[in-house]
């Protein structure tokens, strides 16, 4: 169907911003804001739902939200410090929310007081932080909430003339709050939109597809979640012609794809999750929960994301001072140390074609190589896996990506291999396949079941 605000393009980008995006494949979700500093409970009542929702767990009225604003005074904020967390995890982008749902603003906006410039040391939050995470090579998205429970004319639903006028008033807020964004923050890289699920939102397509046009002219190459955009239907991240609409599809929260699903991997997209089970903003509960993901579980999602054609975007949520809980750092070594010898196949990596899912672990191949990693992640019982191979493929030979060392494997027919893990590996243990595609008249491979 004719369409005036669907999607603006089709297909995948393939300029050297997205390229750059997608061969980034990992990135750190920061929630930092006033929720960080109750961290879930207020007046000696703890509420379990997210931290960054304690004004709706609480009923906490706007006015008595903003008496937070005295509090902020981040004693332990230290952008470099930041930086340098974000580097150690192995990230090679950062998603910062600039205004979550509450509507503080983490940089001096000149539209409404409700920002940092009120607090005690009255920083600019996020231009600290897109100077340090620029000056060490890390690329900066600035997340940007829709909905705002602060502003008076934001509207869930549009019943009246007076609600048209209110919230019309509101999107030429927030379009200025982003024009001023991209304007004071020039060299960041993409906007992460939320908060665009209620009516009053899918029912301005035209402010979306206005909004996703303007960052791109002030920021040419700027790259755009899905989640920002509805059409002229109300259709959210894919258009009423099923077109994708922004640039990666950004509707898996705090899940993934299943591990078979390859048709993800017709479009860029990217997954968000937490370490705690659900709380982006720092919730005290989180330091003694007994159940966050264990660091390995994260580090499998990162692999299981880029065999299908995704980035993965795992958040923290700082403390109320600026500083990090010891269950998040333990994070960052635990995926730096496996990333720094192993990020081979990860960084630049996306589906390996013909591998199916194989169970034990994940394929993924070197976008520009074509080169084929089998990762474990889960050693079966005979202590030994087997490969699956595409039709006339033939595995040359096989290094352990961390040590780079021959692993020996035997060709059981032409179409498996299999390979013996020493089951005290360190998983997930990730191999190095040089694979050649074989010319069926050539002779069959020989077989050495007995190795
Ligand atoms: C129901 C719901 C709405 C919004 C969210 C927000 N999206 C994540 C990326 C966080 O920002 C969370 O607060 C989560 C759950």
């Amino acid at each position: 169907m004719p369409l005036m605000y669907g999607a603006q393009s089709e297909g995948r980008r393939d300029d050297e911003t997205m390229r750059r995006f997608r061969h980034d494949r990992f990135g750190q979700f920061i929630h930092w804001g006033l929720y960080s500093i109750p961290a879930g409970s207020w007046n000696g009542v703890t509420y379990d739902y997210a931290a960054e929702f304690l004004p709706q767990s609480a009923g906490i009225g706007p006015a008595r939200w903003a008496g937070l604003v005295d509090d902020f005074a981040a004693p332990e904020f230290d952008p470099e410090a930041w930086a340098s967390l974000a580097a150690d995890l192995g990230a090679r982008y950062v998603t910062v929310t600039a205004k979550h749902h509450d509507g503080f603003c983490l940089w001096p906006s000149s539209l409404t007081d409700f920002t940092v410039a009120a607090t005690p040391r009255g920083r600019d939050v996020i231009g600290e932080l897109v100077h340090a995470y620029t000056a060490r090579g890390i690329a900066v998205h600035l997340y940007y909430s829709v909905l705002d429970w602060h502003h008076p004319d934001w509207r869930y639903a549009i019943s009246s003339s007076q609600d048209e006028e209110a919230f019309d008033r509101y999107l030429s807020y927030a379009g200025e709050q982003l024009r001023e964004l991209a304007t004071r923050y020039p060299n960041v890289r993409g906007f992460w939109f939320d908060g665009t699920w209620d009516e009053s939102v899918k029912a301005n397509g035209r402010w979306s597809w206005e909004i996703e046009c303007m960052l791109k002219r002030l920021i040419p190459g700027a790259i755009v979640n899905s989640r920002l955009r509805a059409d002229e239907h109300g259709a959210r991240h894919r258009d009423s012609n099923g077109a994708l609409m922004g640039d990666y599809f950004s509707g898996f929260e705090r899940r993934l794809p299943d591990p078979w699903d390859r048709t993800v991997t017709a479009e860029d997209w990217e997954a968000c999750v937490t370490i705690p089970q659900n709380s982006w903003g720092y919730h005290a509960g989180a330091e003694v929960a007994r159940t966050h993901k264990h660091p390995l579980e994260l580090l499998e999602q990162l692999v299981q994301a880029v065999s299908l054609g995704g980035n993965l975007l795992l958040n923290f949520g700082p403390r109320g001072d600026g500083s990090f809980a010891p269950f998040e750092k333990d994070v960052v070594h635990t995926l730096g140390a496996w990333l720094e010898t192993n990020g081979a196949c990860i960084y630049g990596c996306g589906p390996a074609d013909g591998w199916d899912y194989p169970g034990w672990g994940y394929y993924t191949a070197d976008a520009e190589t074509g080169a084929v990693y089998a990762v474990v992640t889960r050693i079966p019982v005979s202590g030994a896996i087997a490969l699956q191979l595409p039709e006339r493929t033939r595995v040359r030979n096989a290094t352990a990506v961390a040590t780079g060392r021959p692993v020996p494997f035997a060709v059981r027919d032409d179409r498996t291999v299999r390979f013996e893990v020493d089951r005290a590996s360190v998983i997930p243990l990730a191999f190095a396949l040089e694979v050649e595609q074989r010319d069926d008249t050539a002779e069959q491979p020989e077989v050495n079941p007995d190795l």
